[in-house]
């Protein structure tokens, strides 16, 4: 196979157009297993990602043993938010659409192979008025699900941008991942799935596609997330290498399994 192309250059500075933003490509993580936080509290720290550590107990009584920053990005009306809340609460935000107003987090805390993993996740505003406020947060991310809309054509284009965005405030070695979200509206889908493959190949990011509403691959994306960060922290000797892009492969469903 051969190499992805370089990522879009620090100094082409390029913003999403549409409803949305610009960005920058990364791919891994930052922290190393610095002693974390005595006492995690529901509120997030205003400044660094949460670290990996010894176990402790978090705000609202979530044990954990190791806890990562990560950031939903893309264009304002992907599904950044509805995306969160099925992760998070199971249910799906149908009717108006509500625009998020700067920046929001949940926490969820996941069991990767017998190790309590938070997941402290930043749900951005795709709208370009609030950029500023978002760029503060790259810096502190350990991993970013870079979102798309399958019934957006223009979302789908302003991918290169965000990830001009990503690779001039991320940390380099963010773990990033591509979703096509949307992708139960079967009708009005206008981008394939080959195309976010291919797109997803050409930068060498693990991609699925995804529906906020019906549930399709969304808790597989953020398992899959945890399952990297918690590796590249912590891989015990002998411990068999997790590989990113094989495992969404392998588990990744697609489209037509889970439509309502
Ligand atoms: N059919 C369908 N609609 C979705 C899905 N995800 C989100 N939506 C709808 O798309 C609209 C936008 O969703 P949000 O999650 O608020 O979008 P966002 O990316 O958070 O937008 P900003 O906060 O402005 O950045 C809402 O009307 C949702 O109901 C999905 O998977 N399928
Ligand atoms: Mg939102």
């Amino acid at each position: 196979m051969p190499p992805p192309p370089p990522l879009p250059p620090r100094d082409r500075k390029k913003t999403p157009k549409s409803k949305g933003a610009s960005a920058t490509a990364a791919s891994a993580l930052p922290a190393a297993n610095g002693p974390r936080p005595a006492r995690p509290g529901p509120e997030a720290p205003r400044n660094g990602p949460p670290q990996p550590g010894r176990p402790s107990l978090g705000g609202g009584g979530d044990f954990y043993d190791v806890a990562f920053k990560v950031m939903l990005v893309g264009d304002s009306g992907v599904g950044k938010t509805c995306l969160l809340v099925r992760f998070k609460d199971g249910a799906f935000l149908a009717g108006t659409f509500i625009s998020t107003v700067g920046i929001d987090f949940r926490n969820k805390v996941l069991d990767v192979d017998g190790m309590k993993v938070k997941l402290q996740i930043w749900d951005t505003a795709g709208q370009e008025r609030f950029r500023s406020v978002t760029h503060a947060y790259y810096r502190d991310a350990h991993a970013l699900l870079l979102l798309y809309d399958v019934t957006n054509k223009a979302s789908f284009d302003n991918i290169q941008a965000w990830l001009t965005e990503i690779q001039e405030y991320a940390q380099h070695n963010v773990v990033l991942m591509l979703l096509g979200n949307k992708v139960d509206s079967a009708q009005e889908r206008v981008v394939k799935r080959e195309d976010g493959e291919k797109l997803a190949k050409e930068y060498g990011l693990p991609f699925m596609e995804t529906s906020a509403k019906t549930g399709l691959n969304v808790d597989l994306a953020f398992m899959a997330i945890a399952k990297e960060l918690k590796q590249r922290s912590m891989k015990a000797p002998g411990e068999p290498q997790f590989r990113l892009h094989d495992y969404v492969k392998r588990e990744g469903r697609g489209a037509s399994c889970c439509r309502p």
